[in-house]
């Protein structure tokens, strides 16, 4: 069994590190000519990943849009989960779970476990009821070569209230206290070229607000960062060494709208221009 980290540096030396997102939101559906319905979202991932596949080594289906059309959602992601896996793409499904831990084990086997309907390569996993909740889905997903992204300073403006919240017994932040525990975590694992529990950190944000270090080296298990908010949330590639400093090193760009509002055709010219340009500007 190939670690995560592993697959993950794969698909960076081949493809480099953009992340295509697959959000079929309704008003794309109709820009596509495709319905808003379970059938309109299983079109647009298949075709997401049909252009993926060869330009992009990882893309992010959004449950949400998924889901908000019931079980038959559901069965149209099960069959883009499956097809994004089967072309060769690292697929993070973007769920955002968190409970106490005995139920989280469930979400765990449910995005996480070989051969699960939902089966992904990672999912993104909230830390509100407390790191330690997620500890045995950052261990199962380990054990199973998946990995996890858990929200630490994410890309929407109303999150800081929360996230820069500073801890009583420590001098940090609730931010920058998820990141220290992970790297903790991803320290105390097999070695592998990236960790299994990587971070959120929106590219909206200075992570150094958060009082998160990004000039520590990173030399084995490096965290493994999901950067949402490129593109149409105001972040720059440009920009993506200022933001992240030494954790550019397993930086994942993500960006959704701003490359599927290129449409159906011009979808893999777009990924392609996309990608070029987040390599440009790695450095
Ligand atoms: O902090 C976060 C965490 C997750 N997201 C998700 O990423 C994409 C962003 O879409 P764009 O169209 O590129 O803005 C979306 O699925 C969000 O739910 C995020 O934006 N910020």
């Amino acid at each position: 069994m190939i670690a995560f980290g592993d697959r993950l540096g794969l698909a960076f030396d081949r493809f480099g590190h953009l992340c295509v997102g697959i959000d079929p939101h309704s008003w794309l559906l109709a820009k596509w000519g495709l319905d808003d319905s379970p059938t309109g979202a299983r079109e647009f991932g298949l075709r997401v990943v049909d252009a993926a596949h060869g330009l992009a080594g990882i893309v992010k289906p959004q449950v949400s849009f998924f889901e908000r059309h019931g079980s038959a959602g559901f069965a149209a992601l099960e069959r883009v989960l499956a097809e994004a896996r089967s072309a060769g793409l690292v697929v993070i499904a973007d769920a955002k779970r968190g409970d106490i831990g005995s139920t989280l084990d469930a979400y765990g086997e449910a995005w996480l476990r070989p051969r699960s309907p939902l089966e992904a390569d990672a999912v993104t996993l909230s830390p509100y009821l407390g790191v330690g909740s997620l500890r045995g889905t950052l261990a199962y997903a380990a054990e199973n070569g998946k990995g996890v992204f858990v929200l630490a300073a994410t890309s929407n403006p109303e999150a800081a209230r929360v996230q820069l919240a500073r801890l009583p017994e420590a001098d940090t932040t609730v931010a920058a206290d998820v990141i220290d525990q992970l790297t903790a975590w991803n320290a105390g694992q097999e070695p592998a070229r990236f960790g299994s529990a990587g971070a959120v950190i929106g590219a909206t944000i200075d992570p150094r607000t958060f009082g998160i270090d990004i000039d520590a080296d990173q030399p084995h298990n490096a965290l493994p960062v999901l950067a949402p908010g490129f593109g149409h949330q105001g972040a720059d590639v440009a920009d993506q060494r200022r933001i992240f400093g030494s954790l550019s090193t397993g930086l994942i760009v993500s960006e959704s709208r701003s490359i599927l509002e290129a449409g159906p055709d011009g979808l893999a010219d777009a990924i392609s221009r996309r990608s070029e340009e987040v390599e440009k500007h790695r450095g």
